[in-house]
């Protein structure tokens, strides 16, 4: 075999290993004709956007971020957006009722074309949103992002947008020393790139978000420990809640939600595929099934829990 042929044959096996790795870690065909999602919680300044946006990309699924959609009624001047406006801009949650419809109207949209998966990030913020969430989506799994407090403080307030592209950046350069209780954090800046990638440079429109003064962030902060407790109860009952620290950047941390991902996806298919043939499992099936499950990591028992 020549050099070249055997890089090719690397080549080949590589693409088809990730290619493999990607489809065992994209959310699982749903069981209904809803679209199948994963909802990405946490704090303001956590990173939600961030993760959802790029797993989603990498995955080939659609973003949702419920923050886009309220936004664009307020840039687009619409009815809803009129009103609500001064809410977002003290850093308050807009109605329910409003919430509900962006996004069942851009769920609807998705369907029509074709889409059977998406990652929700901002959304649900109160339990009566995550109550709704199952009349029109199938959600398979919601991943509780955290970080310290002073870094989610400083992530907002060093939080840019592109004003053509809405791509998010970030100018804040945290190095927090660990504490009693609390592991140390290191993110560095994300700037965006010195030079123009297509139509414009985002370094020339870069636009701070109203809603990241620091006392308003200090308020959604308070807004959001007052509604997260019971959404997080009530999506850990139904065995979906998989928590996820943050404590370095991009580069540290998108590998490890990956890897840990990749390993519910698995274990949550495998689920599927086991309830599709409920029947032919024997009782020292079950037997060692449960052994196996003992042996099995957190979010791979969440998993198996919510099957
Ligand atoms: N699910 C939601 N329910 C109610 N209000 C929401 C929801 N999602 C977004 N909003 C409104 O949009 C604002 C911005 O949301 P988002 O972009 O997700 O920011 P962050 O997560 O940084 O607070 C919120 O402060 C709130 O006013």
């Amino acid at each position: 075999m020549s050099m070249l042929q055997r890089a090719k044959a690397v080549a080949d096996i590589a693409r088809k290993t990730q290619s493999s790795w990607l489809d065992a870690l994209r959310p699982s065909p749903a069981l209904s004709d809803l679209p199948s999602a994963w909802v990405f919680l946490g704090p303001p300044g956590v990173g939600k956007g961030t993760y959802a946006s790029r797993m989603a990309s990498k995955l080939g699924v659609t973003h949702i971020a419920a923050g886009d959609l309220v936004r664009a009624q307020i840039r687009d001047r619409t009815p809803q957006g009129l009103k609500i406006a001064s809410m977002v801009t003290a850093g308050d949650l807009i109605p329910d009722t409003l919430v509900l419809e962006l996004l069942q109207e851009r769920i609807d949209i998705g369907r029509e074309s074709g889409e059977t998966g998406c990652l929700l990030d901002g959304f649900p913020r109160t339990l009566l949103q995550a109550e709704a969430l199952p009349s029109f989506t199938d959600v398979q799994l919601a991943v509780n992002l955290s970080l310290r407090e002073e870094a989610l403080i400083a992530k907002c307030r060093g939080r840019r947008i592109c004003g053509v592209c809405n791509k998010n950046y970030n100018v804040a350069d945290i190095d927090l020393p660990s504490t009693a209780d609390e592991p140390a954090i290191q993110m560095p800046p994300l700037n965006p790139p010195a030079t123009s990638s297509g139509s414009h440079s985002c370094r020339e429109h870069l636009q701070v978000r109203l809603d990241d003064a620091e006392d308003t962030i200090r308020h959604r902060l308070q807004v959001y420990h007052a509604e997260a407790r019971p959404i997080e109860e009530y999506f850990r009952e139904r065995g979906q809640l998989l928590q996820f620290s943050i404590t370095g950047g991009i580069p540290e941390t998108m590998p490890r939600l990956e890897s840990i991902l990749h390993r519910h996806s698995i274990a949550l298919k495998a689920c599927q595929q086991s309830e599709q043939q409920p029947q032919l499992q024997t009782k020292q099936q079950q037997h060692h099934s449960q052994q196996q499950q003992s042996s099995q990591s957190i979010p791979q028992r969440q998993a198996a829990a919510s099957c």
